[in-house]
């Protein structure tokens, strides 16, 4: 992580620039929690028309600068840059710096992987959906895609070296109908219209037997596979875990909607390589299928994240939760304030919001008295839409 650490000094002035780097407001921390902290800032920084946050805080006697972790953005030479301009600006003592020599870690670009604001905004397709979640080594997403060449396939991982692996093999195996996307399968769904979806496979999906929390299956993303299934579509579970299964079939049972099949020692067209290892165990292998019966309304895209009134900040910031505030899936955590002191009624809040299993870290930045997010809206997921909602109503308090 680039830094720099150098002899405390008066901070610089607001607004200064230097080779291309632009630093618009310091913002000082303050504390609401009555806990005692050290001050600390956060410098808004613009370069190459990309706007993120420094952070410069006390190290010993002296002061270290580095990107905020929220709002750190790529290339780190964007970050580079800032951190040097400051310094220079400053005409600072540097006592240590890993700024000048810093290896630029190759991004891996590929046409076929996706940001999941590509989802959220740009992805329209003509051709039938399928969606293969936790493909690992994608053996069986490479073979359904190559002999479903009409389909347009969706494969979501977490696994980063998966993910590389398989986008390896769409370039050797000259595929074109995946795209992949690293995100959390549970919430991904919401990004997809309803009823487009022929098929979506869930083979061996970690059974999480002592976190069930974090599996997969829950009743909210079976109501949400469900919706984006068309009429007929199918949700396919495989996995080698009695439990797991008996978890499922019972999640499914419930639903008032859809049928399920299930299936013992069933054999596909190709065999992952975690089947073959159950199968020279000699473990059973369980498939449940649940075939959609409904058509589903569409959702409801219609968000903003928008903040319709001003705020008196200081007085905001004194009555502000200091506990998170858990609702019905989502919640709310204030973490930090900070206050930008030569400009009226301004400053940034540090939020922590969303669902539980992926909250989502904003600031919201405050001017005179309006507020916005920091480098953009969350990700419209209905966590974030209903976390908004309710910030909103303990703003205009
Ligand atoms: C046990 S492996 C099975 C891989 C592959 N389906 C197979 O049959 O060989 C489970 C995979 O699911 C991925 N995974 C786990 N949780 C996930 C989530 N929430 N969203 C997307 N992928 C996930 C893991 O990274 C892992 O690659």
């Amino acid at each position: 992580m680039p830094h720099i650490v150098f002899e405390r000094k008066e901070l610089i002035n607001i607004p200064s620039n230097l080779d291309d780097v632009e630093f618009k407001f310091i913002a000082k921390s303050y504390n609401f929690t009555q806990k005692e902290r050290k001050t600390e800032y956060r410098v808004a920084v613009i370069n190459q028309g990309k706007e993120f946050l420094l952070s410069l805080k006390p190290k010993d006697e002296n002061f270290m600068i580095k990107a905020d972790k929220v709002t750190r953005l790529s290339p780190v030479t964007l970050v580079k840059n800032a951190l040097n301009a400051y310094v220079n600006i400053n005409e600072a003592n540097v006592l240590f710096s890993n700024t000048n020599n810093l290896q630029v870690k190759k991004e891996t670009k590929h046409e076929y992987l996706k940001d999941i604001n590509y989802f959220v905004s740009d992805f329209k397709t003509d051709k039938e959906i399928q969606i293969e979640i936790g493909f690992g080594s994608g053996r069986h997403l490479l073979h359904q895609a190559k002999t479903n060449p009409d389909v347009q396939f969706i494969g979501l991982e977490i696994h980063y070296p998966s993910i590389e692996q398989l986008l390896k093999q769409l370039e050797l195996q000259n595929i074109t109908n995946v795209l992949v996307v690293n995100y959390d399968a549970r919430l991904f769904m919401e990004f997809i219209e309803s009823n487009k979806v022929g098929k979506i496979f869930v083979h061996f999906p970690v059974p999480w037997d002592k976190k069930p929390h974090r599996r997969i299956y829950s009743n909210e993303f079976v109501n949400e596979a469900l919706r984006v299934l068309k009429i007929g579509g199918t949700l396919e579970l495989r996995t080698d875990s009695r439990k797991y299964f008996d978890f499922c079939t019972q999640v499914l049972t419930n639903l008032p909607k859809g049928r399920i099949t299930i299936d013992i020692n069933k054999d596909l067209a190709v065999s992952s390589k975690y089947e073959d290892r159950w199968k020279k165990q000699g473990k059973n292998i369980y498939d449940v299928v649940l075939e959609a019966w409904n058509e589903d309304e569409n959702i409801n895209l219609d968000y903003d994240f928008s903040f319709d009134f001003k705020i008196d900040f200081y007085k905001t910031i004194k009555t502000i939760p200091t506990k998170s505030l858990i609702e019905n899936g989502y919640f709310i955590h204030v973490e930090e304030i900070y206050t930008i002191e030569n400009k009226d009624n301004s400053g940034l809040i540090k939020i922590t919001m969303g669902n539980f299993d992926r909250p989502v870290t904003k600031y919201l930045l405050v001017e005179n008295g309006e507020i916005k997010y920091y480098q953009g809206d969350p990700l419209p997921t209905s966590s974030n839409i209903n976390a908004h909602k309710k910030l909103k109503e303990i703003l205009s308090k």
